[in-house]
């Protein structure tokens, strides 16, 4: 058995692959903060395996002081931790990024998670992820990836507007057409701006291909979009990936 992690900015996002099983499909999440606590909650979720894991991969953006003391941990456990790193080429996936290596090493493996999804031809995809940050990439029919976009996720969207104002509140709640007061107004243009950015990416991907895309959508935002993007972008074909970052760590370890 070995570990899959996928290390965020806000969480740590564990699951296992078994050569003969594949992925387990339940994920464990842990947040990064406190960081003190990481690696207590580590153990005690390694102590709850059925079998004790032999070796560890993963993705991580959250700065090497995280990567130090999850390989630590890790080591403590006699299970060597590995990290997969983005590349100009890896399994069947080509990097179009002008430097490969700059690409953040979840939106790589989520692109290799991807492609394993649509084994056979298929149009191009976008892949949009709701979190921390919203990624929106695109992936082309012969599995290049194209390039793609960062922008603040929906919730760091809403934090910034109460942080950054004097008169803006935290806002939460359901959006409307024509917002008639403030939270509705936050609501709704975080929502709009999240949506807007997966529209402008599918609407170039159709024009560059001449087919339109697949849109491919994750991330714990997704509910909160979900509603408008399915309106909005109505005419597309739609699929919701659960966990495309640890489904390419595990496409890593199934061609090994
Ligand atoms: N209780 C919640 N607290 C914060 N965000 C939430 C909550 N419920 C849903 N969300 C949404 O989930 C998004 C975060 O998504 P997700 O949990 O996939 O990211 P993450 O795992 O924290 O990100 P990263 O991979 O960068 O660590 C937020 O932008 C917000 O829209
Ligand atoms: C964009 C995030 C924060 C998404 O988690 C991460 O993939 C990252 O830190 N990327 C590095 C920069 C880049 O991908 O161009």
């Amino acid at each position: 058995m070995i570990v899959l992690l996928d290390v965020g900015n806000s969480r740590l996002k564990l699951g296992w692959y078994h050569p003969s099983l594949g992925r387990e499909a339940a994920v464990h999440a842990v947040a990064l903060n406190p960081l003190a606590q990481l690696p207590e909650r580590l153990r005690k979720w390694l102590s709850s395996l059925p079998v004790q894991p032999r070796a560890a991969m993963g993705v991580n953006v959250a700065g090497s002081v995280v990567a130090d003391m999850l390989t630590e941990v890790f080591r403590e456990a006699s299970c060597p931790l590995s990290w997969n790193a983005p590349a100009a080429t890896q399994l069947d996936v080509q990097n179009g990024y002008d430097r490969p290596e700059q690409l953040g090493a979840d939106r790589w493996a989520a692109l290799l998670g991807l492609a394993g999804h649509f084994p056979k031809a298929h149009p191009p995809l976008v892949l949009a992820t709701f979190g921390t940050a919203t990624t929106i990439d695109t992936l082309s029919p012969e599995k290049r990836f194209e390039g793609g976009l960062i922008l603040p996720g929906p919730a760091l969207m809403r934090q910034s507007l109460a942080q950054g104002t004097a008169n803006l509140p935290l806002a939460s709640g359901a959006g409307s057409d024509y917002p008639t007061h403030t939270l509705q107004a936050i609501s709704t243009g975080v929502v709009a701006a999240q949506t807007g950015a997966v529209w402008r990416q599918c609407e170039i991907t159709r024009q560059r291909f001449g087919v339109a895309p697949t849109l491919c959508v994750s991330g714990g935002g997704w509910p909160e979009v979900e509603t408008e993007v399915r309106r909005m972008l109505a005419s597309l074909d739609i699929k919701f990936i659960a966990h495309p970052v640890l489904d390419g760590l595990a496409r890593v370890l199934q061609s090994e």
